[in-house]
Formats: structure tokens, sequence, C-alpha cells
């Protein structure tokens, strides 16, 4: 059988790094060709997938493990980790807590962390009792903690790719206003469901995300879909190997929107027969990973000069980042829904409000810097 065309362009982040390890001339045209596709795919797309993202396997393999063991526990222990309002920053979200409105919200729960070092956000940590429990604990944290590090250095290799595209652009540009490390990390777990349930409940709305990238991880269910510039949603299956990575709002203001922060959703997987050609009903558990990169809680975010043009006039003002988050998912609350382009005028119209907790995406609210 043909392998399908994927609908997202593909990108070698081998090839971007090589001239880290190798002087080769070729490694250097490789390398400046492959950070110009990725700039160019996330103006048209948004998305990408990331090849030899350099993040290794086993560590992805341990992560899905512990997920499943996680979501697993009773939920009187889930509960001691539990986030909320008046608890804990990070932690557990029940599915209550996701889905403020039964009715059409995100059929999921979450486990979320942030720098593992930021004393202002304590990360909660379940700590099961007994020789095997305490292992796990320490491997969970230990391996999450890993996972959040690796990624963060992905993301900095990113940004400096995109910044180099950008004339008048210094490729470290971005690096001062990330240092801090205030990134989302988060596993998440969409439980067994049936077909029929996605007529009134999606396993995650459509949404943008809100930070600078997002490096996602995917087990082989299926079911993300991706928002194309015409309009279509089309789907982005899992493949072997590679990270899914896509440009959220705050990166996207930071380009004056030439990069695209683009929507995308969970839906129910492409039918798969079995044996007997039978569509099954019940569509099984699905797990990801997903690491939302942030810019520093009191960064100013500002249209690139660089990035406003006769063509394309500078669209925003200045806004700190964790203002925007908070104001962000306090409107879509208020507004019941999140598939607008975020404009200024939005954001005047958001000023003030409290709301805690959004759809989709990461359905959270930032403390404002
Ligand atoms: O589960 C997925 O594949 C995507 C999740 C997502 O987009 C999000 O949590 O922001
Ligand atoms: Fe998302």
């Amino acid at each position: 059988m043909p392998t399908p065309t994927p609908s997202l362009p593909i990108i070698d982040f081998a090839k971007i790094i090589a001239p880290t390890i190798s002087r080769s001339p070729n490694a250097l045209a490789e390398s400046a060709a492959e950070k110009k596709r990725l700039f160019d795919a996330f103006v048209s797309v948004g998305f990408v997938y990331l090849r030899n993202h350099s993040i290794p396997a086993f560590a992805t393999a341990n992560l899905f493990a512990h997920a499943k063991t996680f979501f697993a526990l009773p939920v009187e222990e889930k509960a001691k980790v539990e986030t909320g309002e008046s608890k804990a920053f990070h932690g557990w979200f029940s599915p209550q807590r996701t889905s403020g409105d039964t009715t059409h919200s995100d059929q999921k729960e979450a486990f979320d962390v942030g720098d593992d070092n930021d004393p202002t956000r304590p990360n909660q940590w379940p700590a099961l009792e007994g020789e095997e429990g305490r292992k796990w604990s320490e491997a969970f944290r230990s391996d999450m903690n890993f996972f959040f590090e690796r990624c963060h250095d992905v993301h900095l290799v990113l940004l400096r790719a995109l910044a180099s595209q950008v004339q008048g652009v210094d490729e470290a540009f971005f690096e001062p206003f990330v240092d801090n490390k205030d990134h989302f990390f988060r596993v998440i777990y969409y439980p067994e469901t049936t077909r029929g349930s996605f007529a009134q409940r999606q396993r995650a709305g459509a949404h943008t995300d809100y930070g600078t990238l997002t490096l996602l991880f995917n087990d082989q269910s299926g079911g993300l879909q991706v928002r194309t510039a015409s309009g279509e949603y089309v789907d982005a299956p899992p493949i072997e190997g590679c990270a899914i990575i896509n440009v959220g709002d705050l990166l996207a203001r930071w380009f004056n929107d030439r990069l695209r922060s683009t929507e995308h959703r969970v839906v129910s997987p492409s039918p798969r027969p079995d044996e007997n050609g039978v569509i099954p009903e019940v569509v099984p558990a699905r797990y990801a990973i997903a690491w939302f990169g942030h810019p520093n809680r009191d960064a100013l975010v500002e249209p690139l000069e660089a990035c406003c043009t006769a063509e394309n006039p500078k669209k925003y003002g200045p806004v700190t980042a964790g203002q925007h988050v908070v104001e962000r998912l306090a409107y879509l609350h208020k507004k019941g829904k999140n598939t607008d382009a975020w404009t200024d005028d939005m954001q005047r119209d958001a000023n003030g409000a409290k709301a805690l907790e959004g759809h989709g995406g990461q359905g959270r609210v930032a403390v404002a810097a």
C-alpha cells in the first residue's frame, strides 16, 4: 500500500542542528534550508511533524506508561494532587474540572506540572505508599522533569531557527524571554468512550494554544485534526518517531501574525472496521503528552518591527505574556467559545474579567505577571 502523503510538512530536526556537530559546508547549507522550511510551514500551516527531535524514544515510552498508571489510580489518590481555585496551580484536573459545561466541554482529564524549581508555583506530585508506590512516584517525577527539560531545549533551538529567518532579528532574540521556563507540561487522558458521544462532546474542542510553541507526542489512537488556511480540518495522524509542533498565540503575535496560531481539535478517530467489517461503537482510551512553551510571565510581547510592513501593518500593542493568558481565558469563558482570532479589541473587552477556566487546549488560567 502506498504511504499516504502526510497532511503536515515534516521537518528534520537533525538537519537543523547538524552544524553544531559537523563542520561540513553541506551541513550548514542543509540546516539553513531546513530552518527556512520550518518558517514557511509555520507561515502556511502553523503545524509541522518534527522528525529526529532528539528526545529519546525511551523517555516518551516511560511517560506514556506513567500516564496509564497515574490516571488508573483511585479518584481519592488523584484528588490528593488536585488543582483548583483554592488549591495548587498545577496538579490533577478531574474530568469535572476540565468539563465546566458537561454538555459541550472536553472528554478528558489531565495532570499538569511546571518547572519543578519554580518556588512560586510548586508542583504537586503523587506520593504513593509502599516500596513499589514510592519507587513509581520517584520515577514519575524524575521522568517528567527530564522530559520537561528536553522539550525546553528543543523549543530553544526552534525559536532560534525562527528568529534567524527575520532580517535584522538576532538568533538569540527570544532567549531572555523564555529563560524562566514558565511552561506548562501536561499529560492528558481521554477515557474510553463511544462514537455516539462525539455528537455532543469532542475530546478537545477547537482551540488555539496560547504560548510560543507546543510540542505534542501522541499515541496511535488518532483523532487530532488541524484547520488549514482554507478552513477545512485535516487529520494529523501520529507518525512513528515524530513529534507534532505548533505555533501558539503569543509567538504569532510576536511575528505580527506572519506565523499562524492554528486551530486544532481532537475528534472521533477515523473509523477502523474490525475483522467482520464492522466499525466498533467503542472508542478506546487515548493518551497524549503536551508541552506548552510559554514566555516568561513578565515578558512584554510586542510585534517585531521587521514583521510590520505596509502590507501587514502592526496588529497588536504590547502585552505581558501572563496578562495575555489571563485575559484570553477570561474572554473565552465569558463568550463560551474559543475559535476567534485574538485581537486587541477582544483583549480590551476582556480586561478585568476574572473567570478561571476555558474550553479546549490548556483550559487553565495563568497567574498574571
Ligand atoms: O491530544 C492531542 O492530540 C492534542 C491536545 C491539545 O491540542 C491541547 O491539549 O492543547
Ligand atoms: Fe492544543
